[in-house]
């Protein structure tokens, strides 16, 4: 029987780099397409597997922020809104709140969420499909920026830093809340645990194990919480310090420009 080599040519394949940035653009279509699938049930499974914490640790990244009356604030990587919803209360009518993501079914949600208010505070938010690693804003132009749970998903994490740099006035802050990459080896099994025996099993549920086992590798890949302060220097900011909470299951970096 003869046997039938198949050879899949690829213009990138000779070249590293190129093979590289093609790795990247399949990354990043992946991760936009698991937050675009995970979107219908994303804030009610937040709320049952944190037992509604998350709800005040995103209160915490929001003050942390320094958003007040009147401020043009931007909700990097905003999803669903969760931190868009509390900052815009803080801004007020003469503020602004721009959600930005790069995931339209994650927007919808918030959009819809957005209808249903009727506070007129919450006509001051808006939503804009678009991709953190090139913000569609001039330079210096936000008085605060927020970061929910997106740093430990873009593919290019000092990218994403020098964008929220240069979009931030100087002297204004960027608060970025994620999971914490934790030093402490007990820390880190417990948070494992969790994830492994309690979130994926419910998430399973929906359908959605793999998208919420994806959780705890993007955690072991991303930085700890000096490792984010020194990048944070590095993409220019004049201080950066990272705090832990949720008993240092998660953390949060506060970076002023
Ligand atoms: C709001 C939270 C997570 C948002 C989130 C971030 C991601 O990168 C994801 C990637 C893929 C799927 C889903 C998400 C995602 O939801 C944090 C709370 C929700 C978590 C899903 C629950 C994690 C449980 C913690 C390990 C321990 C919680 C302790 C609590 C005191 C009970
Ligand atoms: C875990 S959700 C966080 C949502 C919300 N900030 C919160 O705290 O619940 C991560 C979000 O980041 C978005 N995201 C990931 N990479 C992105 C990128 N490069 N540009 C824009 N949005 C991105 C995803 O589409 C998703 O909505």
């Amino acid at each position: 029987m003869t046997s039938l080599l198949q050879f899949s040519f690829s213009p990138v394949a000779g070249h590293p780099r190129r093979r590289r940035q093609q790795q990247r653009i399949v990354a990043s279509a992946d991760r936009q397409a698991l937050f675009s699938r995970i979107a219908p049930v994303y804030d009610n499974l937040n709320d049952v597997l944190s037992l509604g914490q998350h709800r005040i640790w995103k209160r915490m990244a929001v003050d942390w922020s320094g958003a007040k009356e009147g401020s043009n604030v931007l909700d990097l990587c905003c999803g669903s809104g969760d931190l868009a919803f509390l900052l815009s209360p803080k801004v007020g009518v003469d503020g602004q709140v721009t959600g930005l993501d790069f995931s339209r079914e994650q927007l919808v949600v918030a959009s819809s969420r957005q209808n249903m208010q009727s506070k007129a505070c919450y006509r001051n938010l808006k939503w804009v499909e678009g991709d953190a690693l090139d913000l569609p804003f001039s330079d210096c132009y936000f008085d605060a920026i927020t970061m929910g749970y997106g740093l430990r998903n873009v593919i290019d994490k000092y990218k994403a830093l020098k964008e929220v740099y240069r979009v931030l006035k100087p002297g204004s802050k960027a608060s970025i809340l994620d999971f914490n990459k934790s030093t402490d080896e007990l820390r880190t099994s417990i948070q494992g645990w969790m994830i492994d025996n309690i979130v994926v099993p419910v998430a399973a549920g929906y359908g959605l194990a793999e998208e919420y086992r994806y959780l705890k590798s993007s955690i072991q890949e991303f930085l700890t919480g000096e490792e984010l302060e020194h990048l944070a220097l590095k993409a220019g900011f004049s201080s950066a310090k990272h705090f832990e909470v949720g008993g240092g299951l998660m953390g949060n970096l506060v970076a002023t420009r």
